[in-house]
């Protein structure tokens, strides 16, 4: 596949976004591109929506590089030519360039035998509720035991030609976060009558603002984020259901048992302002992102020594991603690679500059190139 290969491929994905568990078109995009390749040493393997590619190497030490699948339920606001075929659906994580740049790697390998043996891991539903867990508890990928892992996401912030990681921790513990309200309901000339569960929810907003604020170690660090609150039916009748969805990040264990406890407290001291009933759910939680110091350390080195890519040290950033549980399988390392867009991760307009694939493609193939089993 060349260059321009790569980029059509790409532009394929972005057409068909599928939200977590439903990445039906995208299995079949990435089995039809894989079946299209040399296949003297490919064994190619299915676990739900996800792909799992082993290449036998000249040793049978085993390193995975794992892509991930998903999109999110975002409605698009780019004008590309390729943009979103699914209504309400947008690969606005650039998870369409991480199984590209996964396929180019795999497309590359199938045609050079690799120094170790590799296993390409397409992972369904990172956005949520989250696959690699799953995955991993599955046994699917017992029988080949990676003995180091790898992922990179996509970072709009940085130019292309950068990238970017640490030794360490990486990335936020997550949970999300899911309330309903539910109280009695009524005519709008008649609030008296009725406990109007858009005030409450609001007031419930506005409170959890105070625990990053009063709550959380300042040397610690955590993030509530409500990004979802609906409620009501009509303009003129007093809601008698609320609900508010979002997300929870934090640094340390510490903090996110802290956040939590702060957010039941004032979830309880709505119930009772409000005489209302609430019901709390955490849906699915990621551990921290852990960056073996080692590996890292290589990786680094290896990055700085490559005139075609220009390496930065990262902080730690309150993103999510199940990749952790692998880090907490295997040891191994996500990176940043830099696309360079002027809209951010999760916005409708992210638009990546798509000569950062070609790009991740040899740095990640020069890499394991050098890799000894
Ligand atoms: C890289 C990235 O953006 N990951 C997501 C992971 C979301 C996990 C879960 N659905 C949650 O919202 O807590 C992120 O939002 O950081």
């Amino acid at each position: 596949m060349n260059d321009e290969a790569l980029i059509q491929l790409r532009r394929k994905f972005h057409q068909i976004p599928e939200l977590g568990f439903e990445e039906y078109k995208t299995q079949a995009l990435i089995l039809d591109t894989v079946g299209a390749l040399n296949q003297e040493r490919l064994t190619v393997t299915t676990w739900r929506t996800g792909v799992i590619v082993k290449v036998d190497g000249k040793s049978p030490y085993t390193i995975a590089y794992r892509a991930d699948m998903d999109g999110l339920p975002v409605q698009e606001e780019t004008n590309l030519s390729y943009r979103s075929l699914h209504e309400g659906a947008m690969h606005a994580c650039g998870h369409d360039l991480h199984m590209t740049i996964a396929l180019g790697m795999l497309n590359y390998f199938s045609e050079n035998e690799p120094p170790t043996s590799l296993l390409f891991v397409f992972q369904p539903a990172e956005e949520g509720p989250g696959g690699a867990k799953p995955m991993l508890e599955s046994g699917v990928l017992d029988k080949w035991k990676p003995e180091e892992m790898y992922a990179l996401h996509i970072d709009p912030n940085l130019p292309v030609g950068t990238i970017s990681t640490k030794p360490g921790l990486l990335f936020a513990n997550t949970s999300e976060l899911f309330i309903d309200f539910k109280g009695t309901g009524g005519h709008a000339a008649y609030p008296h009558t009725a406990n109007d569960m858009v005030v409450a929810a609001a007031h419930f907003v506005t409170q959890l603002q105070s625990i990053v604020s009063r709550n959380v170690d300042p040397l610690d660090s955590a993030v509530v984020t409500i990004g979802v609150i609906k409620g009501g039916t009509k303009q003129n009748v007093i809601a008698s259901g609320a609900r508010v969805e979002g997300t929870i990040r934090t640094l340390s264990m510490d903090a996110m048992k802290k956040v939590k406890q702060r957010i039941e407290a004032l979830t309880h001291g709505i119930e009772v302002g409000f005489s209302c009933e609430a019901t709390i759910d955490y849906g699915s939680n990621y551990c921290e992102v852990n960056n073996d110091t080692v590996l890292t350390q290589a990786f680094i080195a290896f990055s700085e020594a490559q005139s075609a890519v220009q390496f930065v040290h990262a902080k730690e950033a309150m993103t999510g991603e199940d990749f952790g549980y692998f880090l907490k399988a295997y040891p191994g390392l996500m990176f940043w690679l830099g696309v360079d867009s002027s809209f951010g991760l999760h916005d409708a307009r992210l638009n990546p500059q798509e000569e950062a694939i070609t790009l991740a493609v040899e740095h990640m193939c020069s890499f394991l190139n050098q890799k000894q089993g």
